[in-house]
């Protein structure tokens, strides 16, 4: 099932065509004495081929946000769009295949399969669906991170940042709408850390991949595009532009 997105007021400069959006959103888990508002009524949209990092303390909604955009949590209350879905409208079989066919994920722990060699674990996501790569576009990915000479390895023989590029790679193959990146740098060291952050703005920048990462460090939301600080399940701030220093003050007036 499909359904248009509508137009949202965007925030911030530059504007491109939403490919990601979020209407009043509701997300609440438990009930009763149990009963936490994850989300409460967040209104975003992301516009194609731009990189978003999400911020905000613990408990503010991070993931849950991420999780309701990706089609991996159910909403409790108003729409979520990716690509051309209204995800809260569709059938969990449905759902399944949209965020197989059109959501990439990178996670902190590279979550890679230890039997299959890094070629196997970035083609799985086509293997699953029954599609075969596309040879171009596979070279292509492996030769921009470098993988070309491990493509026969096993996790277990690669370091932590090769991992990771085979978990980048692997989210690119089936060139989704989306990247979701849950602190995709949470377990590099510094080098391989600003490594992979500047090899996502150059997914966005020369692939017009769009890119939704959930980070605590402001170094890394001072690679995106735009900074969203989330407080209480609330958007409170929206940074175009951000830099270390902008999300820092933004994250200090919330003690304020
Ligand atoms: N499955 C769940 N069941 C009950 N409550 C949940 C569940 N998942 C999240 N919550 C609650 O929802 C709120 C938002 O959680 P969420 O994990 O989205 O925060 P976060 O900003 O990602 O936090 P962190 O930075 O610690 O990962 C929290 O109060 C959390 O305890």
């Amino acid at each position: 099932m499909t359904a248009t997105m509508p137009a949202l007021p965007t925030p911030g400069p530059a504007p491109t065509r939403p490919v990601a959006a979020a209407l009043d959103l509701v997300k609440v888990y438990g009930s009763d004495k149990t009963r936490v508002v994850a989300l409460d009524h967040v209104t975003v949209e992301f516009g194609r081929g731009t990189f978003t990092a999400i911020m905000g303390p613990s408990g503010s909604g991070k993931s849950t946000l991420m999780h309701c955009l990706a089609g991996l949590d159910r909403i409790t209350a108003g729409r979520v769009f990716l690509g051309d879905h209204e995800l809260n409208a569709l059938s969990d079989k449905e759902l399944t295949r949209v965020r197989r066919d059109r959501v990439g994920f990178v996670f902190q722990a590279f979550n890679l399969l230890p039997t299959l060699t890094a070629r196997q674990n970035i083609v799985l996501p086509l293997d699953l669906a029954g599609r075969k790569p596309d040879p171009t576009h596979f070279d292509q990915v492996v030769a921009s991170l470098g993988l070309g000479d491990r493509l026969d390895h096993r996790p277990s023989e690669l370091s932590g940042g090769q991992q990771q590029r085979v978990a980048i790679a692997r989210a690119l193959i089936t060139k989704p709408d989306v990247i979701f990146a849950d602190e995709p740098t949470g377990a590099l060291d510094s080098k391989n850390g600003l490594a992979l952050l500047a090899y996502l703005q150059a997914c966005v920048r020369d692939l017009g991949q769009t890119i939704i990462m959930v980070t605590h460090d402001a170094k890394a939301a001072a690679h995106a595009d735009r900074a969203l600080v989330l407080f209480d399940g609330r958007i409170v701030d929206d940074i175009g532009r951000p830099s270390v220093e902008s999300v820092n003050a933004a994250l200090a007036r919330l003690d304020a």
